[in-house]
């Protein structure tokens, strides 16, 4: 595991930038396609400022929501709402390469057509992405696998419903752990002093919360923070 400090959230997203550069053109040198999964939240704000800036070609691009809300697109809390209104167009990415959430059904509907439309890219019995962009919420919760939840222990499915999610709104789809840690990579990014808290708990005090549970089995593991959240790290 790499815990990469940077002096702000500038830095911060430049850093985030470069490895994704890194593990795009090496996936495309290697099986021509980069298959990278994405969360919601502030990490879309830290994409939007670094991504402009990557030399790579992005038509190889597919792109999956590691967990996804299940409402329509237009709505506020849509993960794929926010990428269509705050990405496409600012980088050269296009709606159809993002793998999206059926819309207009249950969270159970949802989930196993996610896997149905994975199964299009993947072989074997896990999914194996070239990298996760993973996110961190207050509670230490990442994708939609939050503290205490049943979903933690799910070990059978690559995409799991759920309609009681703590976090609003209650209907979501998430990726369990299995696939999280079948993952090439997974970079967890995040800045600022409200993270701070949590990041001492998960990386100093390593309680048993769901983003601990991300252990890629021969992949790669960064946590790239600036220095206020990162402030109760040592250098
Ligand atoms: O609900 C969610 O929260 C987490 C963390 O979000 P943040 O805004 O606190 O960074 C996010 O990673 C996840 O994809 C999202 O659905």
């Amino acid at each position: 595991m790499s815990v990469i400090i940077k002096e702000n959230e500038h830095e911060l997203s430049q850093e985030l930038a470069k490895l994704i550069e890194t593990a795009s053109n090496e996936a495309i040198n290697d099986h021509n396609g980069f298959f990278v999964g994405v969360s919601g939240g502030s990490l879309i704000t830290l994409l939007i400022a670094g991504l402009k800036g990557i030399r790579t070609d992005f038509s190889k691009w597919k792109i999956f929501f590691n967990d996804e809300r299940v409402v329509p697109v237009d709505d506020p809390d849509s993960t794929f709402g926010a990428y269509k209104k705050d990405l496409v167009g600012k980088v050269p990415i296009t709606e159809d390469q993002f793998v999206q959430i059926k819309q207009g059904v249950t969270a159970d509907v949802a989930a196993k057509d996610y896997v149905q439309q994975m199964a299009q890219y993947f072989t074997g019995s896990w999914p194996a992405f070239d990298l996760l962009l993973l996110g961190m919420g207050p509670d230490g919760h990442t994708c939609s696998l939050f503290p205490g939840h049943p979903l933690l222990e799910d070990d059978s499915r690559w995409v799991a419903p759920i309609t009681d999610s703590p976090k609003p709104p209650p209907a979501r789809v998430t990726i369990t752990f299995p696939v999280i840690n079948n993952a090439k990579a997974c970079i967890f990014a995040m800045w600022g002093d409200g993270k701070a808290d949590m990041l001492r708990r998960v990386l100093v005090d390593k309680e048993d919360l769901p983003v601990n549970r991300v252990k890629p089995k021969s992949g790669k593991l960064f946590w790239i923070v600036d220095k206020a959240a990162g402030k109760y790290l040592k250098k």
